[in-house]
C-alpha cells in the first residue's frame, strides 16, 4: 500500500512553506502552488508529474515510493522532504554523481540538477502546464530543515545502520554508492599507510631502484617527469600516473614494471620472488590499444643492463579487460574474484582509468589482496566514466601543482637525481599527493601541433580569437575547423559539408593538402581519410569462395584497420546531430554513392559497435566489427554468400573472429560514435561534429576528449560556431566525497 492510500496518514507533515492554499492533487503543481507542497501525497503526485514530463526516471520516483513504503512499515510518516530528496539523489546518480551535496543543491539547484532536461519532450500531451521546478521548491528550504528531516527518518543513517539512504557530512547517498566510495577510500588508505621497503633512500633496495632508473631513463636537461613518476609509483602500493595524450604513460609504466622487478629480489616480503603483474583496461578497445603499444615498449627495454636479472617473461604484455580479470558472471553484478577469493596478483596496472566508475573500482579494491600494488594510468581531463563517479579526476585534482612535501622532494632527488621545481613542493602536501604523478611533456605532438594547442586551449579554457582563426583558416598542419568562418550555417549546408567530408576526409582542406607530414622519426604520416577508403578496400578485393580463411582474415584485418583510420564523433545520441541522425545521414550518403547497397539492416560494409559485453561470443563493450559478404567454404560455389561480421580478436594475436549477425545482441551502427564511446580509442583522423544548440552534455571534458582521440588529423564541424566556445565554458563537477575522505584520513 502507498502511504498516501492510507486514510490515517497525516495530511500535514514535514514540509511547510507558508500559508498557501491546499493543493488539488489532480492538477499539475504549478510554480506558484508548488510551494504549498506539504504532504507525502502531494510530493508523490509532484514526483509523478516530473516523471510524466520526462524530468525524472521511473527508477527515481520508484525509489522515493520505496522509501515511503519502508518508513510506513516502520510505523513512521515520511517527511515530504525525504521523499523529494530520495528521488533527487537517485536522479543525480543517473547523471553520474555519486551523491548529492545538500549545500550545493540548496545554493544552486538549477545547475546541480539540470532540470528540466534539455531534451524534454515538448508535446503538451507529455508535458502539461508549467510544472513546479525543483528549484522553486528548494529555494526556500533551509539546510537545517533538510538535515532535520533526514535525521528523523528511519530510511536514513550515517551508514552504520543498513538504511537505503546514507547522510554524511551534508552528502546524501544511495547506500550502494556510499559503500563503493567507502571501499575505494579504504583500499587507497590502507595501501598508503603500509610501510614501503623503498622509503629509506639509503637502503639497498632504494639503491637498486635508483640504478634501475638510471638505466631506463637517459639523462636530460629538462626535469624528467616520467622518471619521477616511476620512482613515486615504485615507492607506493597505490599510485596514479596521469598525463595528456602522448605524454608517455605507457612508456612510463613499462619502465616502472621493469624497475619494480629489478628491485623485487630485495624487498623482504618478496623473499626473492618476482612480482606477479597483471595489466587491465576498462574496455576491450582500450585493452586492445594497450596490447598494441605495450609489446613494442617492452621489447625496447634494456633488460641486460638492469640490476636484478629481469627477463622478458617478468614483464607482461597481455592486457585484459577489468571484467574478464575480475571474472564476470552472466546475469549478476558479482565477480568471481572478491575479498574471499582475491586475485592472484602482486601488482595490478589499470590503463584508461578515467573510464572506471565507482562500482567497478570498488570491485577492483575488493578483489585485490591487501598488500597488492594498484597503479592507475589515465588522462585526468578526459570525460569521466559513463556510470557514477569520477575517481581518476578526483584523485588527480591537485596533480597540476603536485604538492610534494619537502621529504618527498628530497627522496625523489636522491633516487632519481631530478630536482623538482619549487612550485611543486608544498610543506602541507597531503598523503595522497605523494602518490600522484603527472606527466607534463607530450612526445607525440610537437609544440606547433594544432591538435596539441587546441586541446590545451580547450582544457585550460583559454580559447582565444587567434587560435579559433588559425583553426578556421587551416593555419595548423593537422587541424581544420571546416565551417569555423560561418557562425550560423544553414543546416543543409552543414549536412552537405558532412557528406563531402565523410567520403575522403577532404585532405585539400588541411594546410599542405594533408601531405608531407612526418612523425618524430621522420617517417611519413598517413594522410587524412574518410570512410570511402575502407569501403573501396572491401569492394575491390579479389578473394573468392576458394580463397583460404587466412586470406579472408588478412583482408578483414586490412579493412578493420582502414575503418579505424577515420571516425566521426558527436556529442548526442538523439536528433539530427546525434549518433542516430548522423548514422542515418551517412548511410544515406554512402548508399547514394553506391558504396553500400542499403541503409538499414545488414549489408556488406556496415560497421557495428558492440554496446554490451557478450562473454559467450568473446565480445566486449566497445568492440568494432565490419560486415562482410563471406562465402562459406563448406557451401556450394554458386550459393549466395553469407553475412559475417569480422571482429579483431583484441588479444594481440592479430586473429579475426567471424560472427553471424544473428548471434549479435547489443550493437549499433558506428559511422558516427559518441565521444563517450570513443574513450580509450584513437584514430588517425577524427572529425568532431557539434550541434547547433548548447546542451548540458556539451562540456569542456567532452570537447577535449573528442580532440584528443585524433592521432594525426582533427577536423571540426559545428552547427553553430558559438556552441564550440560555449561548450568549453561548461564543466561538470561530479558530486562525490572520495577526495574528502582521503584528506580526512
Ligand atoms: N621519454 C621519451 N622520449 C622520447 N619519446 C618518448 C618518450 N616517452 C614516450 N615517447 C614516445 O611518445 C609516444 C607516446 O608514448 P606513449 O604511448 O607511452 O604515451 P601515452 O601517454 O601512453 O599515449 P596515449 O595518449 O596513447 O595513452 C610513443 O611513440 C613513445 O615512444
Amino acid at each position: 500500500m502507498n502511504p498516501g492510500d492510507n486514510p490515517d496518514y497525516p495530511q500535514q507533515i514535514g514540509l511547510e512553506f507558508g500559508d498557501n492554499p491546499p493543493v488539488d492533487n489532480e492538477a499539475p503543481l504549478s510554480v506558484d502552488n508548488a510551494v504549498a507542497l506539504s504532504t507525502p501525497e502531494q510530493t508523490t503526485t509532484l514526483l509523478q508529474q516530473w516523471q510524466d514530463a520526462g524530468w525524472l526516471r521511473p527508477l527515481d520516483t520508484g525509489f522515493a515510493r520505496l522509501i515511503g513504503d519502508l518508513c510506513w512499515q516502520q510505523g513512521e510518516h515520511t517527511a515530504p522532504l525525504v521523499l523529494l530528496l530520495a528521488a533527487l539523489v537517485s536522479h543525480q546518480v543517473g547523471r553520474g554523481h555519486v551523491c548529492i551535496d545538500l549545500s550545493a543543491l540548496l545554493a544552486d539547484a538549477d545547475n546541480t540538477l539540470a532540470l528540466p532536461p534539455e531534451d524534454t519532450p515538448k508535446s503538451p500531451a507529455v508535458a502539461p502546464a508549467p510544472l513546479a521546478r525543483p528549484q522553486a521548491l528548494l529555494a526556500r528550504i533551509p539546510l537545517a530543515d533538510c538535515q532535520a528531516a533526514l535525521a528523523g527518518s528511519s530510511a536514513v543513517s550515517d551508514g552504520r545502520q543498513a538504511t537505503p539512504l546514507v547522510f554524511e557530512g551534508n552528502r546524501l547517498y544511495l547506500r550502494r554508492l556510499w559503500r563503493y566510495e567507502q571501499g575505494i577510500a579504504e583500499g587507497i588508505r590502507l595501501r598508503l599507510s603500509l610501510p614501503s621497503a623503498l622509503a629509506d633512500a639509503d637502503s639497498s633496495a632504494a639503491n637498486t631502484l635508483s640504478r634501475a632508473l638510471q638505466v631506463l631513463f637517459r639523462p636530460s636537461d629538462a626535469v624528467n617527469y616520467q622518471k619521477l613518476a616511476c620512482a613515486l609509483a615504485a615507492r607506493n602500493r597505490f599510485a596514479v600516473v596521469t598525463g595528456g595524450p602522448g605524454t608517455g604513460k605507457t612508456t612510463t609504466v613499462v619502465n616502472l614494471l621493469a624497475a619494480l622487478q629489478a628491485v623485487a629480489g630485495e624487498i623482504p616480503e618478496r623473499a626473492g620472488r618476482k612480482y606477479r603483474i597483471r595489466l587491465a583496461a576498462p574496455t576491450g578497445k582500450a585493452a586492445a590499444r594497450l596490447n598494441e603499444s605495450i609489446g613494442g615498449a617492452v621489447r625496447q627495454l634494456p633488460l641486460a643492463e638492469l640490476p636484478g636479472q629481469v627477463t622478458l617473461e617478468d614483464i607482461p604484455t597481455r592486457v585484459t579487460t577489468l571484467h574478464r580479470l575480475l571474472g564476470s558472471r552472466p546475469d549478476t553484478r558479482k565477480f568471481r574474484h572478491h575479498q574471499d577469493n582475491p586475485l592472484p596478483v602482486d601488482i595490478l596496472v589499470i590503463d584508461e582509468a578515467s573510464m572506471v566508475d565507482v562500482d567497478l573500482m570498488a570491485s577492483v579494491f575488493a578483489a585485490l589482496p591487501a598488500r597488492a600494488h594498484l597503479i592507475l594510468l589515465g588522462d585526468k581531463d578526459q570525460l569521466a566514466s559513463v556510470d557514477a563517479g569520477a575517481v581518476l579526476g578526483e584523485l588527480c585534482q591537485r596533480a597540476p601543482r603536485a604538492h610534494y612535501t619537502p621529504a618527498t622532494a628530497d627522496w625523489l632527488a636522491r633516487i632519481t637525481g631530478e630536482q623538482l621545481p619549487e612550485q611543486l613542493v608544498d610543506s602541507c602536501g597531503q598523503v595522497l599527493d605523494q602518490a600522484v604523478a603527472m606527466l607534463r611533456k607530450s612526445y607525440r605532438f610537437s609544440d606547433d601541433s594544432g591538435i596539441r594547442q587546441l586541446a590545451e586551449a580547450v582544457n585550460t579554457n583559454t580559447l582565444n580569437p587567434t587560435i579559433l582563426q588559425q583553426a578556421s583558416n587551416a593555419a595548423f598542419d593537422d587541424v581544420i575547423w571546416l565551417n569555423g568562418l560561418t557562425p550560423q550555417p544553414e543546416p543543409d549546408a552543414t549536412r552537405a559539408l558532412i557528406a563531402r567530408h565523410l567520403l575522403d576526409g577532404t585532405p585539400q582542406a588541411f594546410r599542405q593538402q594533408g601531405q608531407g607530414r612526418t612523425n618524430a622519426n621522420g617517417d611519413p604520416l598517413p594522410p587524412p581519410v574518410g570512410y570511402g577508403h575502407y569501403l573501396q578496400l572491401l569492394h575491390n578485393h579479389q578473394l573468392t569462395h576458394a580463397s583460404p580463411l587466412s586470406d579472408w582474415d588478412a583482408l578483414a584485418r586490412t579493412v578493420l584497420e582502414a575503418f579505424g583510420e577515420f571516425q566521426i564523433l558527436c556529442a548526442l545520441r538523439r536528433g539530427p546531430w546525434g549518433v542516430e541522425g548522423l548514422n542515418q545521414q551517412i548511410a544515406g550518403e554512402l548508399n547514394r554513392l553506391k558504396l553500400i547497397e542499403r541503409t538499414e539492416g545488414w549489408y556488406q560494409g556496415r560497421p557495428v559497435l558492440i554496446t554490451g559485453n557478450d562473454y559467450n561470443l568473446g565480445l566486449m563493450n566497445g568492440d568494432i566489427g565490419i560486415t562482410f559478404d563471406w562465402p562459406d567454404p563448406a557451401a556450394a560455389p554458386n550459393k549466395e554468400p553469407q553475412r559475417r561480421v569480422a571482429f579483431p580478436s583484441n588479444d594481440g594475436s592479430e586473429g579475426i573472429r567471424w560472427i553471424s549477425p544473428s548471434r549479435l545482441q547489443q550493437l549499433e551502427t558506428v559511422y558516427a560514435m559518441t565521444v563517450h564511446k570513443s574513450q580509450g580509442s584513437e584514430f588517425n583522423h577524427t572529425c568532431l561534429v557539434l550541434p547547433d544548440r548548447l546542451s548540458p552534455v556539451l562540456t569542456r571534458e567532452l570537447v577535449y576528449t573528442g580532440i584528443t582521440r585524433a592521432r594525426n588529423w582533427f577536423s571540426l564541424i559545428t552547427g553553430d560556431a558559438q556552441v564550440f566556445q560555449d561548450s568549453v565554458e561548461q564543466q561538470v563537477v561530479r558530486a562525490s566525497g572520495l577526495a574528502l575522505r582521503l584528506v580526512e584520513q
